[in-house]
């Protein structure tokens, strides 16, 4: 049976509209209306033990929805979500006892106590038994590199740090599931890979499930195997990495750093390019083309024949490009949903 189960899940929020100025502010006070917002909209899907699942989209998509319902912090509207055989929001302690959870914004940790002392509070408020506690705690330890900074009190701790103690935390009582929520957001590349080596490791080891939401592209491609991708509340896409790269990835960005600007009226759309914008600021051109249309070699050659061009990047579609791309397919084929 999959570990977790979320079937036609859907929440709507209802939300003060607030008028504007004094008058606004008085009508408020004496009739104040509501609107409705569907953060998450008849989503289903089925993860299996052991799978790493990027959970993406833009923001405002209802991502952080989504988890807070398998949480079991927030109660579905309608549709159902069962977590490890529990319903997370009727059975809270017990599934809080099978997942863990890291907010990349937020930490769980106890501001002003050392990191040791952290992990020793969750051993008793989990019941994690001695030998598992100190098992644990060697890997972790090794793996995340957090013996320099054990006995640091939380509010000491550098971005990178925290968030390696907090991954720990997180994974001390051995979890079925762990839900990650930009688990690598604003760290460097250093510890972005010491984390996703950690996640890879206990995924390995201990069959762990990992759902993960992330604007990083680089996160997804290190860690999932599998992606879904969710906009204004619906699910657009569900499938393996290769295939949203294969079908979807294929917008590139070339910035081309030149003397001046050509002229933005010219018509390049043989050359494949579907943007084309000029930043004076920093004296580059930026493109946008589908590179199974487009030969990058073609487009510079074209530029370096009418401007002088200094340098040149090439950057692969970001996970924003291709939700976008995903997204304008969806609508524009008259798509709900991309299986
Ligand atoms: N408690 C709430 N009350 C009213 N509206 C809410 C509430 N929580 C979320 N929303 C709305 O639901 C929508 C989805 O929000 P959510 O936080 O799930 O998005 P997200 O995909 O996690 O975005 P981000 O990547 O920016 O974190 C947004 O339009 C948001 O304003």
């Amino acid at each position: 049976m999959s570990i977790i189960q979320v079937d036609q899940l859907t929440k709507t929020f209802s939300r003060p509209i607030r008028g504007t100025g004094a008058i606004g502010a008085i009508r408020d006070l004496i009739n104040r209306r509501y609107e409705e917002k569907t953060a998450v909209d008849h989503i289903s899907f089925t993860i299996e033990r052991g799978e790493i699942v990027g959970y993406l989209g833009p923001n405002g998509a209802g991502k952080s929805t989504s988890i807070k319902m398998l949480v079991g912090i927030l109660v579905p509207t309608s549709g159902e979500v069962r977590v490890d055989s529990e319903i997370p929001y009727k059975n809270r302690r017990e599934n809080a006892r099978k997942i863990g959870v890291v907010f990349g914004q937020r930490s769980q940790l106890w501001w002003d106590i050392p990191v040791s002392e952290t992990f020793e509070l969750m051993k008793c408020m989990y019941n994690i038994p001695a030998v598992d506690f100190k098992r644990n705690m060697e890997l972790f330890t090794d793996v995340l590199g957090i013996q320099d900074f054990m006995h640091v009190a939380v509010r000491q701790l550098s971005l990178g740090q925290r968030m390696r103690a907090d991954l720990c935390a997180a994974l001390l009582h051995n979890p079925s599931i762990v839900y990650l929520d930009e688990p690598t957001i604003g760290l460097d590349v250093v510890v972005k890979k010491k984390i996703r080596e950690f996640l890879l490791e206990v995924n390995a080891q201990r069959q762990t499930t990992i759902l993960l939401t992330t604007h990083d592209m680089s996160d997804v491609e290190k860690l999932c195997s599998r992606v879904i991708i969710i906009n204004n509340g619906r699910k657009m896409f569900d499938g393996d990495l290769d295939r949203l790269k294969s079908d979807y990835s294929a917008g590139e960005t070339m910035i081309l750093h030149v003397d001046h600007e050509i002229g933005l009226d010219r018509d390049i759309s043989h050359l494949g390019v579907t943007d084309f914008t000029y930043h004076p600021e920093s004296g580059s051109i930026q493109l946008r083309y589908d590179k199974r249309q487009a030969k990058p070699a073609s487009i510079l050659a074209w530029f370096m024949e009418r401007t002088a061009v200094h340098d040149f990047e090439i950057k692969p579609a970001e996970v924003e490009d291709v939700i976008r791309d995903i997204y304008q397919d969806s609508t524009s084929c008259g798509l709900g949903e991309a299986q």
